[in-house]
């Protein structure tokens, strides 16, 4: 059942509970024992709030029952450990109580006595106690605590009895405004259940942030996560945030304007909105405040916040993208690929900006050599859309769906078939996010049944799995990864490079005695229509398919430079782990970048730089810490061993070795036994 549906009436209670803490309510002429005593021959309807909330009462009379029945040692315990919390908060409150009272009465002299240590941390202060003869000087002693734990409880505990002074003056003495509850919620969520006006301006004023989430979840969850027994943590809810609230229903990331939407508080939901709150956060279970409200002010008010809230965001988004363009944040994580970068990050920005044909999906096909970028290109889209990548980017391997019959796999299986009630992988995912950035990685390997299903989603924007239910998906984004025609690509690419590097040398060699090499190239439209477009029919037989790729973007071979920056790439990550894991700082010479590149193979693109620095420099290292030739805190050195051409071709006697960095600057080479014997490493093309 959707919680949005009947969030009022789940959430809040309707009567008093008959919790532990409601029978420590100092409510003067009745005793907690006769109150207990006469809530517990209450009638409770089933199932209604009141029922739902008094969970602790039931819990206690059910032991009773039991203990009369069959005189259980079990229950007997839970009985006698109920009685000894009420007995603990009991005396906790009421000291609080007096504490509170003697504070904001300007105090009165007299006597206090603190109980043993240990006993209920700052406010264990003798039940004896009343706010008359609590002193001032015992009730400052208790607010004033130096102690940062206590001054963040002492908030919490002046925001939840109304005294918005001893806020104030708390707060000026740089107590957090946003110090949690050891359960988890802050002052200002407190105030804004407990619709403490004052207490929640002069929160704000102190900028309290109105957006943090509440860590509570509920009874039970919390005193699992936190190992505290579950009626304490029911007395803690009660007692020190609110009592109208179920135990059962889940808080979890709640905030200040969910709880005053609860407690229908419309002074309190003006205050919030003004002060920046964000009326479109969800919580836990993904409903805004909105949901929980009833009709009138507050609905109106909260659904024009909303709708202005999302022009602002807008707003915002756009002044972001403006100020850091798409292919900027594309290139911070991939190198090269500028073409590909520019023509996603186009598409994209026609999608962004209402530029583009919202009856179809974008269709993209990333084509090139293996480890070239191609899924790390789809993963940053999808992380630049979604933030949240988990559900915003689905992976789909085509290679699983090679037969005939596994086509119920990707999509779902008829009713009466075997795996019905699974649903389809793609299915499933898609309705979890219909907007995500859907990755189908070897395309070529599909079954032509599937690729039909493809040019359908990609077509009408919609997907119907095995159950007949129809997923719209026109927002989505597909891309496409093939290594069809990459040996073609790549030869074209080194071509046009060599091309490239020849009228560089030819202009500029009268000048310079060193030729700068032009990287940049671009695929030729009569390579891609002669080449390219025939052997991509041949693979996929229909040009209806084809035509319905929005563009198809190729992943060419890396260049020299771009090869240094992957090289720096993967060191910088080892660097980073030498120090975390063994407080080891490594450093590196332009020459080793230069050494390293000669491990690149074209066929496996990115991964065979990865594995040339795992076996010329993370093999070393490791032998080296096995052997202890590694102080703890010690500085290495990478450094080169004989000349590194600069010609591409050829072979290189050069080698890669280990120095320590000594204390006076002296570096001393690491002799690491065999089996690693670094010198024997030639690099050949
Ligand atoms: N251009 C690049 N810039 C930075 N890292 C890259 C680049 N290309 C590849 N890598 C890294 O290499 C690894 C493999 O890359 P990726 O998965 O994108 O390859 P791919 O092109 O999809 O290859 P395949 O077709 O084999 O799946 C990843 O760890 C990725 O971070």
């Amino acid at each position: 059942m959707m919680l949005s549906a009947v969030p009022r009436r789940l959430l809040m209670r309707s009567s008093r509970s008959l919790s532990p803490c409601r029978a420590l309510y100092p409510e003067p002429r009745e005793s907690s024992a006769s109150r207990l005593q006469a809530r517990e021959t209450q009638t409770v309807t089933v199932g209604s709030p009141v029922n739902f909330a008094s969970r602790a009462s039931r819990k206690c009379r059910s032991v009773r029952e039991r203990e009369d029945a069959c005189n259980s040692t079990r229950y007997s315990h839970l009985h006698a450990q109920y009685q000894q919390l009420a007995a603990r908060w009991r005396t906790s409150l009421e000291s609080r109580r007096s504490a509170w009272a003697a504070l904001l009465t300007g105090g009165h002299t007299g006597e206090y006595q603190e109980e043993g240590a240990g006993h209920g941390g700052g406010g264990a202060w003798t039940g004896a106690t009343s706010a008359g003869v609590l002193s001032a000087a015992a009730a400052l002693v208790f607010c004033f605590s130096k102690d940062k734990h206590n001054s963040g409880e002492a908030l919490l505990n002046a925001a939840r009895s109304n005294n918005a002074e001893e806020v104030k003056r708390l707060l000026a003495d740089g107590v957090d405004p946003d110090t949690r509850h050891r359960l988890g919620w802050t002052a200002l969520m407190v105030a804004s259940m407990n619709r403490l006006h004052n207490v929640v301006k002069v929160l704000l004023e102190s900028g309290a942030d109105p957006n943090l989430g509440d860590n509570f979840s509920n009874v039970y969850g919390t005193s699992r996560d936190k190992g505290i027994h579950s009626l304490e943590v029911l007395v803690m809810r009660e007692d020190e945030f609110s009592n109208r609230l179920s135990s059962r229903a889940s808080f979890r990331d709640c905030t200040a304007l969910h709880y005053a939407v609860l407690a229908d508080d419309l002074c309190t939901v003006r205050m919030l909105l003004d002060a920046g709150a964000n009326p479109l956060q969800v919580n836990d279970l993904g409903h805004t405040p909105l949901s929980y409200s009833k009709d009138g002010e507050i609905h109106t008010l909260l659904t024009e916040c909303e709708e202005k809230f999302v022009e602002e965001q807008k707003k915002k988004e756009m002044d972001e993208r403006r100020r850091f363009p798409l292919e900027h944040r594309l290139k911070e994580h991939i190198i090269g690929q500028e073409g590909a970068i520019t023509t996603v990050a186009s598409a994209i920005r026609r999608k962004e900006n209402g530029w583009y044909d919202e009856e179809h999906p974008l269709v993209f096909l990333f084509l090139g050599s293996s480890g070239i970028g191609k899924t790390e290109l789809a993963k940053q889209v999808a992380r630049y859309i979604h933030k949240d990548i988990k559900k915003g980017f689905i992976r789909m391997d085509m290679s699983e769906f090679q037969e005939k019959h596994e086509v119920s796999k990707f999509i779902g299986s008829p009713p009466g078939y075997v795996g019905h009630e699974e649903g389809g992988q793609l299915t499933k995912q898609l309705k979890q996010c219909p907007n995500a950035v859907v990755l189908f990685d070897e395309v070529e390997k599909a079954h032509p049944d599937v690729l039909t299903i493809m040019l359908q989603l990609f077509d009408e924007g919609r997907l119907t799995d095995g159950k007949g239910k129809t997923i719209e998906c026109k927002d989505a984004i597909f891309i496409m990864t093939s290594n069809v025609a990459s040996d073609e690509i790549a030869q074209h690419a080194l071509q046009l490079r060599q091309e490239a590097q020849e009228q560089s040398r030819h202009r500029l060699s009268e000048c310079l005695n060193k030729v700068q090499r032009n990287e940049k190239i671009t695929i030729s439209k009569k390579f891609k229509e002669e080449v390219i477009r025939p052997i991509l029919k041949a693979q996929f037989r229909r040009d209806e398919f084809l035509g319905r790729i929005n563009e198809i973007v190729y992943f060419l071979p890396f260049c020299r430079s771009e090869l240094i920056q992957l090289v720096q790439k993967e060191l910088n990550y080892w660097a980073k782990k030498a120090k975390q894991r063994h407080d080891i700082t490594l450093l590196w010479d332009r020459g080793v970048l230069e050494l390293l590149t000669r491990g690149y193979n074209v066929h496996y693109g990115a991964r065979s730089i990865k594995h040339e620095v795992e076996r010329q420099v993370v093999n070393q290292l490791a032998a080296a810490y096995e052997q202890e030739l590694l102080p703890k805190g010690c500085t290495l050195h990478l450094t080169v061993d004989g000349e590194v051409e600069d010609e591409e071709e050829g072979e290189t006697s050069a080698s890669l070795h280990l120095e320590l960095v000594e204390k006076d600057r002296k570096t001393r080479k690491l002799e690491i036994r065999p089996p690693i014997n670094p010198g024997q490493v030639a690099y050949a093309r």
